[in-house]
């Protein structure tokens, strides 16, 4: 039977009457939970442990879930869920079926809003105390709680704006570490150090001059001291900011030095907080690293290219470009926007300008690239990792619309390649000479080869390869799919086997009429297959192309439906969606018959 204060807090009413004391016992206990949970079932480490204290306050001093509490991306949340009744279920925290890594309205009351996309806070709670002045509920709280990295993006600053002139009951908390995933950026990032060092004369301060009341910097590990600000801060009407600094990682000494390594560090030994050691096989590369390593290589070459990833260097891999040419590879902080419109502006000086955002983060700059990248055909190289679905992550991270969102925009063409030494092969011709914007989708993880450090090839975007013959079906597969569907042949028995074609499709647009219309012509079945939406996605164009050609082929496609995939590994999302090997082998020897 465990004996530990945090095993009686079963919702957040259980800590209002707990002396200081105890709240400190209890925030020691919440941390450890916090270790030997991510210690062994992984997930976001540094940021729950470094708001331990203020989660407790937070739930102290407001009356949740009738005050309203948004955590802003939501990594930072696991203390939130720990303590208002999820305690007992947090070992299945992002796994298939269990609760999500990130807060969620159907999962809890106590989840104000979903999150996951950063800086998306200040405006929901903003609606919210909107709403209840509308409603005329005058005494209802509203929160943010916003990292540093997160407010600096344009999002944050649209909502403060409009908060500024709208006599609502807003609380802003600022928790500001000044780290995001990597270490935070930009001017806001050196004013917010000025600040924590030198305190900020009213006249200097950015958000009092947004006609915020602005508290601070308040030490956000001193419990006593942030409970009393929050039960001042509860009387004062209108739009308020407490501006907290706090240690990512707070009380787990790797996490406190090693900040990036463990803002999601895998599995770890908890009482000591080693990382497991890894393993002694040598692996494949991961995707990320076969873009980052090809770029520096690419770039030690070509003066011309240039690097912009908006917050991920370390998951995009372009930190080793920034490493290699400071001057040429940019982090531009938590903006995709700006990150698109500034690779635009580059390349209209005829820089090769390689963009990286994860496809999910890319959904936030898609006018900027219709409006300034595609509608004026500047020749911009995106490079969206994390494509198809990314795993324990879930639903909000899952790159699954950039198929179908990107296709229908003119002038852009999409490259899926199915292996590393296609993807380091795409990134070389890309940069040899563009008229146009390109796109290059990649997965999350690793290919399977071991040798893709070969010389570079060119290679047409305009067609796809057959990877194998076969006489009746025609299998066409996008991206890594191909794995996929390899591993599905050989399922098959000999004669089955030698049934069935397939190609590997490399450039989903524009589509390459000539040889589709002779696939089309050889093959009546074709079964496409795409780690995207099915809804406008690849399969969704080659009926388009069908009905424009008249052809009366039975097309089959496979790919996720019009659900949002949830988490799990992504073999299990796989298996769920019919896109795992068994799967396919299935729907293949349908057709067969
Ligand atoms: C729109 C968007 N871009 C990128 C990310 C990836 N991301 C998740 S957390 C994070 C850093 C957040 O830093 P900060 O707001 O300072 O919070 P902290 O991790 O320090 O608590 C980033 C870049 C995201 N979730 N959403
Ligand atoms: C919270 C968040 O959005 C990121 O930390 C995300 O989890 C990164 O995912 P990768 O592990 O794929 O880089
Ligand atoms: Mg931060």
């Amino acid at each position: 039977m465990d004996k530990t204060l945090l095993h009686t807090i079963n919702s957040p009413a259980d800590l209002k009457e707990l002396s200081l004391d105890k709240l400190l016992q209890l925030t020691q206990e919440l941390r450890n939970f916090i270790i030997n949970a991510v210690a062994t079932k992984e997930g976001h480490l540094g940021a729950s442990l470094g708001v331990a204290e203020l989660t407790i306050a937070l739930h102290h001093v407001f009356d949740t879930p009738n005050d309203l509490l948004v955590w802003d991306v939501g990594h930072q949340a696991y203390g939130h869920k720990i303590l208002t009744g999820r305690r007992d279920v947090f070992d299945t925290n992002r796994i298939l079926g269990g609760i999500s890594g990130f807060p969620k309205m159907e999962e809890s009351i106590y989840d104000a809003f979903g999150t996951g996309h950063s800086s998306t806070a200040i405006s929901a709670v903003l609606g919210m105390a909107m709403a209840s002045r509308l409603k005329g509920n005058l005494n209802k709280q509203h929160i943010a709680v916003v990292g540093d990295a997160s407010i600096a993006s344009g999002m944050a600053f649209e909502a403060l704006n409009h908060a500024g002139v709208s006599n609502t009951n807003l609380l802003v908390i600022l928790n500001d570490n000044a780290i995001g995933i990597d270490p935070s950026v930009g001017a806001l990032k050196n004013y917010f150090t000025k600040v924590s060092l030198d305190g900020a004369p009213d006249s200097d301060n950015i958000f009092e001059a947004l006609n915020f009341k602005y508290t601070g910097p308040v030490d956000g590990h001193n419990l006593a001291e942030i409970i009393s600000t929050l039960k001042s801060l509860k009387s004062i009407e209108g739009p308020k900011l407490l501006h907290l600094i706090t240690k990512k990682g707070k009380g787990l000494k790797q996490a406190e030095e090693n900040q990036v390594k463990y803002h999601a560090p895998g599995k770890f030994n908890a009482i000591t907080g080693e990382l497991h050691p890894k393993s002694e096989t040598k692996l494949p590369p991961k995707f990320q690293d076969v873009f980052g390593l090809t770029l520096v290589e690419l770039a030690n070459k070509n003066n011309d290219i240039i690097g912009i990833t908006p917050a991920m260097p370390t998951g995009s891999s372009l930190k080793y470009m920034m490493e290699a040419f400071p001057e040429r590879a940019f982090d531009v902080g938590i903006a995709e926007q700006h990150a698109v419109t500034l690779a635009a502006g580059m390349a209209t000086q005829g820089l090769a300008v390689f963009c990286n955002i994860y496809s999910t983060f890319l959904q936030r700059a898609y006018d900027q690239v219709i409006h300034d990248v595609c509608l004026q055909k500047l020749p911009v190289i995106f490079c969206i990792d994390r494509a198809g679905v990314v795993g324990e992550d879930g639903a909000t991270h899952h790159g699954i619309f950039d198929i179908a969102f990107l296709r229908c925009i003119p002038n852009i063409i999409i490259l899926a390649p199915r292996n590393e030494e296609e993807l380091r092969n795409m990134l070389f011709t890309a940069q040899l000479a563009l008229d146009t914007p390109l796109a290059i989708r990649y997965p999350r993880g690793r290919g399977r080869e071991l040798n893709w450090e070969k010389p570079f090839k060119k290679i047409p975007f305009y067609e796809g390869e057959l990877l194998k013959q076969g006489s009746k079906i025609a299998i066409l597969s996008v991206g890594t799919m191909a794995y996929q569907v390899g591993d599905a042949i050989k399922l098959l028995d000999t004669e089955s086997q030698n049934l069935i074609a397939h190609y590997d499709i490399r450039v989903i647009k524009p589509l390459d009429n000539k040889a589709l219309l002779a696939i089309f012509q050889k093959f009546n079945t074709i079964i496409t297959i795409e780690d995207g939406i099915k809804a406008g996605g690849f399969g969704s164009y080659l009926l388009e192309f069908a009905s424009e050609y008249h052809l009366k082929n039975e097309i089959t496609i496979l790919g996720f439906s019009d659900i949002f995939p949830q988490q799990g590994s992504i073999d299990e999302l796989y298996e769920i969606a019919g896109l795992s090997p068994i799967k396919i082998s299935e729907v293949i020897l349908e057709k067969l018959v």
